[in-house]
């Protein structure tokens, strides 16, 4: 069976579940209730000017030196990297789908949209914030692609990464070379940590969904003091709304709000979390992947909510965007045993939530770090949703993470 909106079928079912670009539920109830973002225009879509026009902005209230700061020279920066760094995961992507099955288990594909992204992004960063000093922690390195067996590969990284920049034709950097793209790619060697600013990139953010042919995000925050102060995420696939194409630009700088705007360039909407208070009418984002989040302890949490709706699953940091937007009002994610969130995963995402009016924390109530380098140090996990759920929704999670430890 497929649905359809214009021209593009929107919903296929695969087996016993709704396949709607990337969301799966579990049963085919109520459609349009469960997918707003799909099927109709979300709530908070008031037109409201971009902020970049604010002077003077707040700082973190932590930051010891100046006190008041505007971030909106970087913000501009990074929209421009995160929009062409997804112009070049798009090309990628389509070629990929329009692949035979072979290539299509091969793993280079992403590889060079992975590391093509972060050289794009490390490269219009440098290059459109010259005086600024330059710390980019970001998931990828160069080493496997200095590799004899990588060859072809670089060769491909760097024909995108050249393509790329000469469509935009706004950035003025002589055809690079490969060794400069692995040097750019290079630069996001960076530890982060409390100090000073720290660009902070997920070049392509679900892999995995990429792949599919589904939701990914290029995911790019802002470190000062430890503080993150900016966050942009690129969604390629994510639609605007239901009568619009898809791709979604998310915005937000600290004390500023969060934005959204077509990658294509329509003019910012300011968006909001979800203002529902009856946990009952709520809706949750979970991984798509069972082997990043732990389904069942959802599904727990979600039963002693009292929540109706089924998991509507989503790839990446999209599920932040969506969630920023009020398309649904909580987020679920519990990783594996052993598995150690980094903090490019959370970074863009945490702040479009915080600046929507959301709460990020991990399962024990407590902020996110972002200042103790790559990694975040969490009890748990990681769960999100608007001011006036959060306390239901922790006790919910702290009894169902009890219940589980005492039955296992
Ligand atoms: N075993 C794992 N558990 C949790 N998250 C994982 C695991 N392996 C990879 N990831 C990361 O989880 C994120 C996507 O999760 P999801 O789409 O489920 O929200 C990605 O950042 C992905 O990395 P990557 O950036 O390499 O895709
Ligand atoms: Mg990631
Ligand atoms: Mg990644
Ligand atoms: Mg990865």
């Amino acid at each position: 069976m497929s649905v359809s909106i214009g021209q593009t079928p929107l919903i296929r079912v695969v087996s016993h579940s709704l396949h709607i670009n990337a969301i799966t539920v579990t049963s085919p109830h109520s459609i349009s209730k469960r997918f707003p973002f799909i099927f109709s225009l979300h709530r908070s879509t008031t037109a409201t000017p971009p902020p970049n026009l604010r002077a003077v902005r707040r700082r973190s209230s932590s930051s010891s030196s100046a006190s008041t700061m505007s971030y909106d020279r970087q913000l501009a920066a990074a929209k421009k990297a995160a929009s062409l760094a997804s112009r070049l995961c798009q090309k990628v992507q389509k070629a990929l789908l329009q692949s035979d099955v072979q290539s299509k288990s091969d793993k280079s594909p992403v590889t060079v949209a992975d590391y093509g992204s972060q050289a794009l992004v490390s490269l219009v960063l440098g290059k459109e914030l010259p005086s600024f000093p330059f710390s980019l922690v970001a998931e990828e390195d160069s080493e496997d692609l200095r590799k004899e067996e990588s060859r072809e590969t670089l060769h491909r990284i760097t024909e995108l990464v050249n393509e790329t920049l000469a469509s935009d034709g706004t950035i003025d950097i002589s055809p690079l070379s490969e060794e400069d793209v692995l040097k750019a790619i290079d630069n996001g060697k960076s530890e982060g940590g409390p100090h000073g600013q720290h660009w902070v990139l997920d070049p392509i953010d679900g892999t995995k969904g990429f792949v599919r042919g589904d939701q990914y995000a290029i995911a790019l925050g802002l470190l000062d003091e430890g503080k993150v102060v900016l966050g942009v995420l690129a969604c390629p696939n994510l639609p605007m709304a239901s009568d619009e194409k898809k791709g979604c630009l998310f915005y937000a700088q600290i004390d500023a709000g969060t934005y959204v705007q077509s990658l294509d360039g329509s003019p910012p909407t300011k968006v909001h979390v979800s203002t529902i208070e009856n946990p009952e009418e709520a809706s949750f984002f979970e991984s798509y992947e069972a082997a990043h989040s732990l389904h069942e302890l959802s599904s727990s949490i979600a039963k002693k909510l009292g929540v109706k709706a089924p998991p509507v699953r989503i790839d990446s940091q999209a599920k932040y965007g969506a969630l920023s937007r009020g398309d649904g009002a909580i987020y679920l994610r519990f990783p594996h045993k052993g598995y150690r969130e980094k903090i490019w995963d959370h970074a863009a995402g945490y702040m479009v939530v915080a600046e929507a009016g959301g709460v990020v924390t991990d399962a024990g109530g407590n902020p996110l770090d972002f200042s103790k380098g790559r990694y975040l140090d969490l009890d748990t996990g990681i769960i999100v949703t608007n001011k006036k759920l959060m306390p239901a929704l922790l006790k919910a999670v702290q009894d169902s993470i009890h219940e589980r430890s005492s039955s296992l």
